[in-house]
């Protein structure tokens, strides 16, 4: 990657050594939680990578709290500071919502009074009946694929401090939004906000997401070893989630496997993969963070902003 104008670049052994002190190490229920949501994730990272990250956020928040509660003083009107906003972003199956529920992991157990609630785009994206109208149930995840106004307002009520919010869910399990069903977000101080899009400028809307993110992240990795990584969840799923009569994909579960994969890797390479080149990684270097993976899911580089 040649950002390194923009980037400090370390390896994974500089930046463990960055903040080691004062932080204690995970308790034993604290790493059984961690697996009960990913038994696949390295502990190791946990310690050695996201631990720094939480301290780098505390430093950017305490940074940001100090400066709304400066501009109050300066427009002689006191304001409660809105919630702090995270972005990740990064491909389709890159690791954005575990890193997200590990981040969110993080930083509830460090600010333990405060409401770290964590939303994903998905719930964004037009119901299936409006995408198959426009022609779109082949472009799921791109841009004009989501209703960027109702984003943008959302991220606006965070910000404004309304104490209660809803938003849609998506149902990975019936391929749509479901109707009539919604997250609630109920006083925010911390959201973590994850998706492919989250760094985006849609053509046709004058404010970004990110002029609401006060940090944000993009997990990066090899486009090869991400496609392993879909095709591994694929057929992961297949065994599981798929099995369910309801779910979307069941034809393809119980139907034949190499079927299955085939479609697959066809929609890898015909959406998720076209949607990383054009859309996803010419977004990369708007990010304060960028993780590198390895095909062990291990990081092995952190790019940090320099400015
Ligand atoms: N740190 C990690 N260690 C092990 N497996 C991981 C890790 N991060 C992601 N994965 C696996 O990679 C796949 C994609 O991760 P996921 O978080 O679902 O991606 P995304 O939200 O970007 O689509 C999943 O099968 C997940 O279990
Ligand atoms: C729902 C997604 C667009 C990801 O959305 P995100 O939460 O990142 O906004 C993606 O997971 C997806 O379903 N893509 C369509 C092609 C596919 O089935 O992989």
């Amino acid at each position: 990657m040649n950002e390194s104008r923009k980037y400090h670049r370390f390896s994974r052994e500089e930046w463990k050594s960055f903040y080691r002190n004062g932080v204690p190490p995970l308790t034993e229920d604290e790493l059984q939680e961690i697996k009960s949501f990913n038994d696949k994730i390295s502990l190791q990272d946990v310690q050695e990578i996201y631990i720094p990250i939480t301290h780098l956020i505390k430093l950017y928040m305490k940074e940001y709290e100090s400066l709304q509660l400066s501009k109050g003083l300066f427009i002689q009107s006191f304001q409660d500071v809105p919630p702090f906003i995270i972005g990740i972003a990064g491909s389709v199956a890159v690791g954005k919502s575990t890193t997200a529920r590990l981040l969110q992991m993080m930083l509830s157990r460090t600010f333990k009074r405060r409401n770290v609630h964590l939303v994903t785009t998905d719930g964004f994206l037009y119901p299936n009946h409006i995408l198959q109208e426009r022609g779109l149930m082949n472009d799921k995840g791109f841009p004009e694929s989501y209703d960027m106004e109702l984003l943008i307002n959302f991220l606006g009520e965070v910000k404004s401090g309304k104490p209660k919010i809803k938003l849609p869910i998506y149902s990975h399990e019936i391929y749509d939004i479901v109707p009539n069903e919604y997250q609630e977000i109920i006083e925010p101080d911390i959201l973590i906000v994850e998706g492919i899009n989250v760094l985006q400028l849609p053509s046709n809307q004058q404010i970004y997401m990110s002029d609401f993110f006060d940090f944000s992240i993009f997990v990066d990795a090899d486009p090869k070893t991400i496609e392993k990584w879909y095709l591994d969840r694929f057929e992961a799923l297949l065994e599981t989630a798929f099995q369910n009569p309801s779910n979307f994909y069941y034809p393809y579960a119980v139907g034949p496997k190499d079927k299955a994969i085939a479609m697959a890797k066809d929609v890898w390479k015909n959406v998720n993969l076209r949607n990383l080149n054009e859309f996803i990684l010419p977004t990369r270097h708007h990010a304060d963070l960028i993780l590198r993976k390895q095909a062990s899911h291990e990081i092995s580089d952190i790019y940090l902003t320099k400015y």
